[in-house]
């Protein structure tokens, strides 16, 4: 399979060195375009994939073609590239886009599906929320599961759901970082070297996330588990309700979804 990115920023870069890193397809199969060349050259040497001139390009060396523009350009690019979608598999990254949103910008004759990466995908880490009932064949979606399945949870959803599934999974890993940044930042303030810190910090989100994955027990017992009777956590954690931790992500994730 030959896949092409028509933009190759933070987003797309992530999933193509995911890509690469963990096997899933080889970097010469790997097309990709962006608006500037000289900077996209780098990048694309960096990887040991193909760096395009133009989208066109781009688009017609792929069979699946992965837009990764920002959503307020998609219909510009859409037009652009439109004559070479004929008969591929298009596949869109824009925050806020669903089929129902993608298809009149596309040629009747190319099978297209909505997804919503993350960033920690680089890393085999990721998520990839998925929308069902896309125009994509049976085949095709296979084959599309079979290549991000080794670096990503595949999370299908329905049309009404991307948006929050998308906050969820896309905007997420940068309210993690916050959160990281401001342990890290605690722990400077006690006397702990930055690095130590960042990592320690860091550490504590993958960890505790391995262990859901493993458990799947409830958050609070998980809690719970940390917290002795009369102890020092509970300390912490009674501090945190005072302080609105929980509803402060929620409204973060209203702030969101008011945007979407
Ligand atoms: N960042 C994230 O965590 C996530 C992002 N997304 C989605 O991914 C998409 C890209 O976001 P992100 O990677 O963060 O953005 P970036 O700003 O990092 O990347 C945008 C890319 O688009 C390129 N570009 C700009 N204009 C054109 C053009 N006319 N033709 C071709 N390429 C162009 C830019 O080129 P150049 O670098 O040369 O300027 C750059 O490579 C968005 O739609 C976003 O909603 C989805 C999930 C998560
Ligand atoms: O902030 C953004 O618009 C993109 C979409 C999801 C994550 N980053």
């Amino acid at each position: 399979m030959k896949l092409s990115f028509i933009g190759f920023g933070n987003m797309a870069g992530a999933m193509a060195q995911g890509l690469i890193e963990f096997d899933c397809l080889p970097a010469q199969n790997i097309y990709a375009s962006a608006a500037h060349f000289d900077k996209l050259e780098k990048k694309a040497a960096t990887l040991g994939i193909h760096a395009c001139q133009t989208n066109l390009e781009a688009a017609a060396a792929g069979d699946v073609v992965i837009l990764a523009v920002k959503p307020y350009m998609m219909e510009t690019v859409t037009q652009e590239i439109r004559s070479a979608l004929v008969n591929k598999t298009v596949v869109c990254i824009a925050a806020g886009f669903t089929d129902r949103k993608l298809r009149p910008l596309l040629p009747d004759d190319c099978e297209s599906l909505c997804v919503m990466p993350n960033t920690p995908i680089r890393v085999g880490q990721g998520i990839l929320v998925w929308e069902t009932g896309s125009t994509l064949s049976a085949d095709m979606e296979a084959k599309l599961a079979e290549l991000f399945g080794p670096i990503a949870l595949i999370a299908p959803v329905d049309s009404e759901h991307m948006g929050i599934a998308g906050t969820i999974a896309g905007c997420s890993p940068a309210f993690a970082a916050m959160f990281i940044e401001a342990l890290s930042d605690a722990g400077v303030k006690y006397g702990l070297q930055r690095a130590q810190a960042l990592e320690m910090a860091a550490r504590v989100l993958e960890g505790t996330g391995a262990l859901f994955m493993a458990d799947h027990n409830h958050p609070g017992v998980m809690k719970d588990s940390v917290c002795s009777p009369g102890g020092t956590t509970i300390r912490g954690v009674s501090q945190l309700e005072k302080d609105g931790f929980r509803g402060d992500i929620i409204d973060a994730v209203d702030a969101v979804m008011n945007r979407q």
